[in-house]
């Protein structure tokens, strides 16, 4: 039997895996953990981005309500995220599965050479059999330097596993023509080709455990599907459902498909994993170039530059007014951009040693933030 998927990431949020004032439910657990069995059976490998450690947490510590300070949250998430791994260790070793736990903070992937070793390590878990469970690692990220909400880390963990697929289970199903728990006139909407025409309808979360709402899987939805790796919204009352996947059909939600364009693993880590040392600001003839025609930076269009970073680290092009284009491995460190700034290229070469290239950032070690018709600009941590 040829497959349709043969590599999914699932992500399941604190809604769906916690009681609703906190502390997990076996129920929703032992769903997921069989429907990764049943899917592993039929030749689908899976690796789950599992939330649900602060709720855990608080269930444990018997709290009443979710803490709001940042130590607060991480010590929560410390004895939480202990409670759920036990919890997935012992259910997928009654289907007779080994799981693996991979707590990831932003740092982790910052460097390419690291980001490389996760998705080795990742590999070879899945090589060997085993079911890897990722969550932020909440008790040392820091805020400035996070993933946010694993909305954005399971999509970036589809890129870094070169996923078929990238499954979000909520506690909808799907995306709705507006809150359906607020408008009880909101449409499910099945299929999203253009992001940007629905962020609209986005609103934030449903549920005193849940972060970021639709807004967040909307964004994750565009860098999967910029990935070229589809998005479904799949209710998780609906999990037994998913064995669907493996005769390559899709159960009801909502579908985002993979766009045409798909970025390389080096754009993939360029635009949503690496972290940026500083800006070059470019003006409207060099904004146009790399937006309409696809072209390399080159010195001419550069006014300006913000941050310090060496050659071939990673910078932001931002246009006169701060918004992002792009971002891409500058060829040239910032001490030398600066000088070099507003020069054709013959005047460039003149006054650099040991670079004989035109570009300040190449063309391929660029990635786009913005969309073609400039209706969507994207956010990074
Ligand atoms: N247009 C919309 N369609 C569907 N759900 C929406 C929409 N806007 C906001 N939401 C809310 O998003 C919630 C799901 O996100 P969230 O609470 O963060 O859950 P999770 O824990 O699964 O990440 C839903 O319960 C719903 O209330
Ligand atoms: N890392 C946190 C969850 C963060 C998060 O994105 O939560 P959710 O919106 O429920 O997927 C935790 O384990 O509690």
């Amino acid at each position: 039997m040829s497959l349709a998927w043969h590599r999914i990431v699932l992500k399941i949020g604190s809604s769906s895996l916690n009681h609703p004032r906190g502390g997990i439910s076996e129920e929703a657990l032992a769903g997921i953990v069989s429907a990764i069995a049943g899917l592993k059976r039929d030749g689908v490998e899976s690796v789950l981005v599992s939330s649900g450690a602060v709720a855990a947490g608080m269930g444990k510590l018997r709290l009443k309500g979710r803490p709001r300070d940042i130590a607060g949250k991480q010590a929560v998430a410390a004895v939480g995220q202990g409670v759920l791994i036990e919890k997935y260790a012992a259910a997928f070793g009654r289907q007779g599965l080994t799981s693996a736990q991979v707590l990831l903070s932003r740092m982790d992937l910052a460097e390419a050479s690291r980001y490389r070793n996760a998705q080795n390590t990742l590999e070879r878990l899945l090589r060997l059999g085993a079911i890897p469970i990722i969550n932020e690692n909440d008790t040392v990220a820091v805020e400035e330097l996070c993933f946010g909400d694993n909305d954005r880390l399971s999509a970036v963990v589809a890129g870094l596993v070169h996923a078929d697929l990238l499954v979000v289970l909520t506690d909808v199903d799907g995306l709705y023509s507006a809150n359906p728990r607020t408008d009880p006139s909101a449409r499910l909407i099945e299929e999203v080709r253009d992001i940007a025409a629905v962020a609209g309808v986005a609103g934030g979360a449903g549920s005193r455990l849940g972060t970021g709402g639709m807004v967040s899987k909307l964004k994750a939805a565009r860098i999967s599907t910029r990935f070229g790796i589809g998005m479904l919204l799949l209710n998780s009352a609906r999990i037994s459902e998913l064995g669907s996947l493996a005769r390559g059909e899709r159960p009801y939600g909502t579908y985002f498909p993979p766009s045409g364009h798909r970025l390389s693993g080096r754009k993939r880590w360029i635009a949503y994993a690496g972290l940026s040392e500083g800006s070059i600001i470019v003006d409207e003839g060099a904004e146009r170039a790399l937006l309409d025609d696809g072209k390399s930076l080159l010195a001419s269009g550069i006014t300006g530059v913000e941050g310090e970073w060496e050659r071939k680290e990673l910078v932001r092009i931002v246009n006169g007014v701060g918004r992002e284009i792009g971002r891409g491995l500058a060829e040239l460190s910032s001490l030398e951009v600066q000088k070099v700034r507003g020069l054709h290229s013959e005047d460039m070469l003149a006054i650099l040693s040991g670079y004989s290239g035109e570009e300040v950032v190449h063309r391929d070690n660029l990635t786009l933030m913005v969309d073609r018709e400039r209706r969507h600009t994207e956010t990074g941590c």
